[in-house]
């Protein structure tokens, strides 16, 4: 299966239409017709707790791709087997697809939770074509009071695809580097002349080979492919050739990369090829010099060659903008460039001509005007961001609560550009959560600025009427076509229909796991242990002196906060348990939140490892993200370990982690919202517990410090790389990060360290005011 859900286990979901995983980055392939699925009448339950029934015949989508990384690559270079095969059904579907109809021919999942759920009764109450937005966004325009600033003349959604064609007559002079793999003529010659790694070597000895036996390209094409692709990285020592390091994570992709030249004849020279296309090419002596590491996003390129726009559904106040915001933290720290695209800031940018909920009624035609120009505005936005290269998956926030409104989205999306399209519907009857809603987040919005809250809550409501007058809920009849989910009271049922491929997969997966019951969630290093003393780094010693006093500390500080249900998970490692030892709260042992394997440097100061292996220090500096220790893990790496651990803080109430600097920087950035070349160098200190609490679209964080001394392991980013000389090394560090305006940082006082010197474990709650 080329673009399987990433279930362990045979997976029976057919794949998205091939196209999409063959198509060259970034420019989309040919909008395919919607593949309507196979599978017919299959359906699949699964209660809130995350248990799953089977029907009959369901098949069993299984969690996406969670797997551990060796066995992700075992299953995706099984899934490329496939490929062929795969593309011959896809196009029989699209075939028959057509002549099905459209309720048979849907697959349709349908999750329901064990608690009592009433199927949410849809009708269709008008076929208007409205739009809206019930977002308040961060951007508040008060210098526009005229009505309709954008330009009425705006060429809308008239965005011209790239050419995709890359020229085999303008091969360049090219670096011997890639004679293996290219077939122009000036590579030919050169290839057969060069010798390079073991690797490429055989590769040029295929294609020689292969050419003086006559054997086609493509089937030359093929054979290097199995005789690159074959070559284990277990195998191989670390230190054999500089490109062995990237591997691992190019495996996938040259696999990708290679059936794709296969598929198209796309025999061009990597010198012509485009960035995007070159950047999945295997490593070389060249690019391993010049770019030593896959940068974050590459690891995703196959996985999201295809953009996508998520299409938020529903009434106002029912929380797609909580959606929209959360959905594209998670997939922009999984790797994916995500951007979300509110309409209800095009609204105000375009016009402050909101007084009242007037504005939004059906029959107010110069605001109906406003806002259906804003809405085309945000999505040829939309399009144009994913077309420009930037990001993968443009999240339109919008109400798009008509099916006029979004056959004229499908039309852009999928007819005009060939991007996927997966609607995201959240309907919600429950008054409370409505009204929750609405205090938490519309209350403060900029369209009800200095109004009293009695006030906001009786107009908002009445939007939300004119809007009811006119909302049509997705339809799995009449919308067919379509790839949706429908959530229903923030997830106490989901119900997926015509899911397609893994990115839609994972966002699934991901809106099934969250929920908005408020909890905390507080995260410490373990307390200072032996090796942090003494500077090294890694290990698996015992706590100092001064780190088991932490624990104490941490155990009085957790008592006195009195959490209820809290739950502690720690690492494997002893310092991480010897911390919680006085914890009284039920504990579970994560292997994933063990800290990052330093592989050949563990144990080691840093300055050993400057003097031991300098480049492979200074290369560190240069991209810490992305840098892979030898034999050991990149901060990458990291994140891809802990994503189950997040799926998991995003289920679970409170929850205590107790973890290790690397592993909380990539947790603390997941919360934080905070890019790949910031996270490693997030400052998460010995000592202090981090709390964080979600509040409206974001996260209040706390950096409560227990006063215990305790080194300071930070080494901020130096100026240059390699430079051990630089501040953080000799306690001098960087600064407590809290997220603008709404962290704060509380010191604890000195009761703390009484009480746990003496006390008891007793905390004198004024303290922590
Ligand atoms: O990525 P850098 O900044 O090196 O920080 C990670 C390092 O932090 C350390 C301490 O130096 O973490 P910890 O003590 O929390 O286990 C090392 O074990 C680990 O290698």
């Amino acid at each position: 299966m080329a673009q399987c859900c990433g279930s362990s286990s045979p997976c029976s979901i057919s794949s998205s239409a091939p196209s999409n995983a063959a198509a060259p980055a970034p420019a989309p392939a040919p909008a395919p017709a919607p593949v309507p699925n196979q599978m017919t009448g299959q359906s699949l339950l699964l209660s809130a707790a995350g248990t799953t029934t089977t029907s009959a015949e369901a098949p069993v989508p299984g969690a996406p791709a969670y797997l551990p990384q060796q066995q992700q690559q075992k299953q995706q270079l099984t899934d490329t087997e496939t490929t062929s095969n795969q593309t011959l059904s896809a196009s029989e579907k699209n075939i028959s697809g057509s002549s099905r109809s459209s309720s048979s021919g849907s697959r349709h999942i349908s999750f329901e939770s064990s608690q009592k759920n009433d199927r949410e009764e849809e009708s269709s109450t008008g076929d208007g074509h409205g739009d809206g937005d019930d977002g308040h966004g961060d951007v508040i325009n008060d210098d526009e009071d005229v009505v309709g600033t954008l330009p009425l003349s705006l060429p809308l959604l008239s965005i011209k695809k790239k050419n995709t064609l890359l020229s085999r007559s303008s091969c360049a002079p090219r670096s011997s580097s890639y004679s293996d793999l290219c077939s122009c003529r000036n590579c030919e010659s050169s290839a057969s002349s060069s010798s390079a790694s073991s690797t490429s070597s055989s590769s040029s000895t295929s294609q020689e080979s292969g050419a003086a036996a006559g054997i086609p390209r493509s089937a030359v094409t093929k054979q290097l492919v199995r005789s690159v692709t074959a070559t284990s990285i277990m195998d191989m020592p670390y230190n054999t050739s500089p490109s062995l390091r990237v591997r691992t994570t190019s495996l996938n992709q040259l696999k990708k990369t290679a059936d794709l030249a296969i598929e198209n004849e796309l025999h061009v020279c990597p010198s012509v090829m485009s960035e995007e296309l070159r950047k999945l090419l295997p490593p070389t002596s060249e690019t391993v010099m010049t770019k030593p590491f896959p940068i974050r996003g590459e690891r995703t390129i196959a996985d999201c060659t295809t953009p996508h726009v998520i299409a938020m559904v529903g009434l106002p106040a029912r929380g797609k903008t909580f959606i929209s915001k959360k959905l594209a933290r998670y997939l922009n720290w999984i790797g994916i460039a995500t951007r979300v695209f509110n309409l209800g800031e095009y609204r105000r940018h375009a016009t402050t001509a909101y007084k009242s909920h007037e504005f939004f009624r059906a029959d107010n035609e110069v605001a109906m005007a406003i806002r259906n120009r804003c809405a085309n505005q945000a999505l040829h936005d939309s399009c144009e961001w994913l077309l420009s290269g930037q990001g993968s998956i443009a999240v339109f926030d919008a109400t798009n609560s008509t099916r006029d409104r979004r056959q004229l989205i499908y039309d852009i999306v999928v007819k005009q550009h060939g991007f996927r399209l997966f609607f995201v519907e959240s309907i919600c009857n429950d008054p409370q959560i409505i009204e929750q809603n609405i205090l938490e987040v519309k209350v403060s919005s900029p369209d009800y600025l200095n109004m009293n809250t009695e006030l906001v809550v009786r107009d908002f409501l009445q939007r939300i009427e004119h809007y009811e007058e006119r909302y049509q809920p997705i339809d799995e009849v009449t919308e067919s076509h379509l790839s949706f989910m429908k959530v229903y009271n923030a997830g106490k049922k989901v119900v997926v229909y015509n899911n397609e491929g893994h990115v839609e997969s994972r966002i699934v997966y991901y809106l099934m796991n969250i929920h908005i019951t408020p909890r905390t969630i507080y995260l410490t290093r373990h307390g200072e242990s032996e090796h942090n003393l003494s500077g090294l780094i890694g290990g698996d010693s015992n706590l100092s002196a001064r780190g088991h006093q932490y624990g104490r500390a941490l155990s009085a500080f957790i008592a006195q906060q009195q959490i209820d249900g809290l739950r502690v998970w720690t690492s494997w490692m002893k310092r991480a348990i010897q911390t919680v030892a006085d914890v009284k709260a039920p504990q579970e042992r994560w292997k994933a939140l063990n800290e990052i394997d330093a592989g050949h440097c563990e144990e080691m100061t840093y300055e050993q490892i400057k003097e031991r292996f300098p480049e492979e220090f200074k290369a560190r500096d240069v991209n810490k993200f992305a840098y892979r220790y030898p034999r050991g893990e990149s901060y990458e790496d990291l994140v891809a370990r802990l994503e189950p651990v997040i799926m998991e803080l995003e289920r679970q109430g409170n929850v205590l982690v107790v973890s290790h600097q690397a592993v909380l920087r990539c947790l603390f950035a997941y919360f934080l919202d905070k890019s790949a070349d910031e996270l490693p160098y997030l400052y998460v200190p010995l000592h202090t517990v981090i709390k964080l609490t979600p509040v409206a679209y974001g996260c209040k964080v706390e950096h409560i410090k227990l006063p215990i001394d305790a080194v300071d392991t930070h080494r901020p980013k130096p100026k240059i790389p390699g430079d051990v000389s630089e501040p953080g090394l000799d306690g001098l560090s960087g600064e407590l990060v809290a997220p603008d305006g709404v962290g704060k940082v509380l010191i604890v006082g000195d009761d703390v360290a009484t009480a746990t010197n003496g006390n008891g474990g007793r905390v004198d709650a004024q303290a922590h005011q």
